[in-house]
């Protein structure tokens, strides 16, 4: 279902994986996938970020940052019929995925845009949702614009692509609410070729992220 949101390009899908599918690959993945605590830098300091985090894809997809070349952990098994699907919908093969983990409500992500140098001009990002429901909000990076608030169920596919990441930031704020936990994936094509502007040095690539408070 297409999303509307002025300049933006967004599609949800609710139930791209069926709820049997999506519980199992949740409980997978919970065990398969190397969880670590990424740091990210908040109004210019450095800080654990809140959730659970592991940046996974091709030898390719590494990424330099700070003057060191990040190496992705590799696939798990149980994401690579994912990305075989996503290759055949959508005619991307994604070659790296961010994984996180929101424990609970007090996990988040702070507002940001995925516009890091190494995914291009107007990436393409496919954002696959399994267990708990959280909520995730848009709102423009400057001017006018919509502001968007969705419920991302578990077997949700979330696609930004376009303008999103230039006119947009998206961002998993934190919740009051008893809620169990999350895992996000947001599959991305790191291009690999494509060296970090360092003019540009504020903004770092995944996973030393710039990220603003949550929500
Ligand atoms: O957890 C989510 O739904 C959003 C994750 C996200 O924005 C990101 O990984 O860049
Ligand atoms: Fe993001």
């Amino acid at each position: 279902m297409p999303l509307a949101l002025p300049g933006a390009e967004l599609a949800l899908e609710a139930d791209w994986l069926p709820p049997a599918d999506a519980a199992a690959l949740f409980a997978t993945l919970q065990t398969a996938i190397p969880w670590e605590v990424h740091r990210i830098r908040l109004f210019g300091r450095e800080l654990a970020s809140p959730r659970l985090s592991c940046w996974i894809g091709d030898p390719g997809a590494a990424y330099a940052y700070s003057g060191a070349v990040f190496q992705p952990r590799p696939w798990p098994a149980a994401l690579l019929p994912l990305r075989a699907r996503l290759r055949e919908e959508l005619g991307i093969d994604f070659n790296s995925v961010l994984a996180n983990l929101y424990r609970d409500g007090r996990d988040s992500m702070g507002w940001h845009s995925d516009d890091e140098p190494e995914l291009g001009a107007r990436p393409v990002i496919a954002s696959l949702s399994l267990g708990a429901t959280r909520r995730f909000l848009l709102k423009p990076r400057r001017g006018a614009g919509g502001r968007l608030a969705l419920e991302l169920a578990a077997g949700s596919l979330l696609l930004m692509r376009g303008d999103t990441q230039q006119r947009y930031r998206h961002a998993l704020p934190r919740t009051a609410k008893p809620v169990g936990p999350r895992i996000n994936l947001t599959f991305r094509s790191i291009q690999p070729q494509a060296k970090p502007d360092r003019s540009r040095g504020a903004r770092a690539p995944h996973p030393g992220r710039s990220e603003g408070p949550a929500g």
